[in-house]
């Protein structure tokens, strides 16, 4: 059990704690829990892995079921765990997967932007999150592939015009395996859980999305999109 003086603003705040259940590891300031999401194929585990450990390649097996990895994070001279569940996007593993909804801080939704219907899907897991997921949960989309930007079937205007519609916190084209923008969805991440989370913890209640206004951050890398876009 961690005691505070509710006054006093804590050296150590851990996103629900009691979900994890054990002691407080005292290296870290902040632990979240951030669930990774999308049709197979897209990129997933190349994501995380390349979040984990910066090294991408090339041959993935499927995932099945669920796996974990966790990084620390330094944000504004806080320590911040990054607990990732990356999740198979495979049918057949829905009802296991589903059950992770429910403990996450956060959800990423990935799509492929060289295949459209991965794109198509995503409404189809924003209300998956609706569905076994805690109330406003932190959503964000990546397009991944952001390296094959010949081969894209999905204009990253479109991406900003779904996540408005959705209230999302941000949208990023991703390249798991040209290095753009990985860590960058990790920390805008961490900042926007961390200032939840404070806002929180003084009895005041989140609206939509805290690090700019309610409107998406927008983050293209590949060269025929733009950088940011005023949908
Ligand atoms: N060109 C390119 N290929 C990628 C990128 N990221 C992943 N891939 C390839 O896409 C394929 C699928 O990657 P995974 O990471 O296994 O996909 P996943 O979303 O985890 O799939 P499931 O585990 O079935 O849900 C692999 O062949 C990867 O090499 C990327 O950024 N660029
Ligand atoms: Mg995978």
């Amino acid at each position: 059990m961690i005691s505070f003086d509710p006054h006093q603003k804590p050296a150590l705040r851990i996103m629900q704690f009691s979900s994890f259940g054990r002691a407080p590891d005292e290296t870290f300031d902040y632990l979240f829990k951030i669930i990774l999401i999308g049709d197979s194929n897209v990129g997933k585990t190349c994501v995380v892995q390349h979040f984990k450990s910066g090294i991408y390649t090339d041959t993935q097996q499927n995932t099945i079921g669920v796996d974990f990895m966790v990084r620390s994070l330094e944000v504004d001279g806080k320590k911040v765990k990054m607990q990732v569940w990356d999740t198979a996007g495979q049918e057949r593993f829905r009802t296991i997967t589903q059950s992770y909804y429910r403990s996450a801080n956060a959800a990423i939704i990935a799509y492929d932007l060289t295949r459209r219907s991965t794109f198509e899907s995503v409404p189809h897991w924003i209300h998956e999150i609706e569905k076994y997921g805690a109330a406003n949960l932190v959503i964000m989309l990546i397009g991944n592939k952001a390296d094959l930007w010949d081969k894209r079937h999905v204009l990253f205007e479109d991406a900003c015009t779904l996540a408005e519609k959705y209230g999302l916190l941000a949208v990023l084209e991703t390249s798991a395996k040209e290095s753009k923008n990985i860590d960058e969805v990790f920390m805008l991440m961490a900042r926007e859980l961390i200032a939840r989370n404070d806002l929180s913890f003084y009895g005041e209640s989140p609206q939509n999305n805290l690090l700019l206004d309610s409107s998406p951050i927008l983050l293209a890398p590949s060269p025929n999109s733009k950088n940011h876009c005023n949908c």
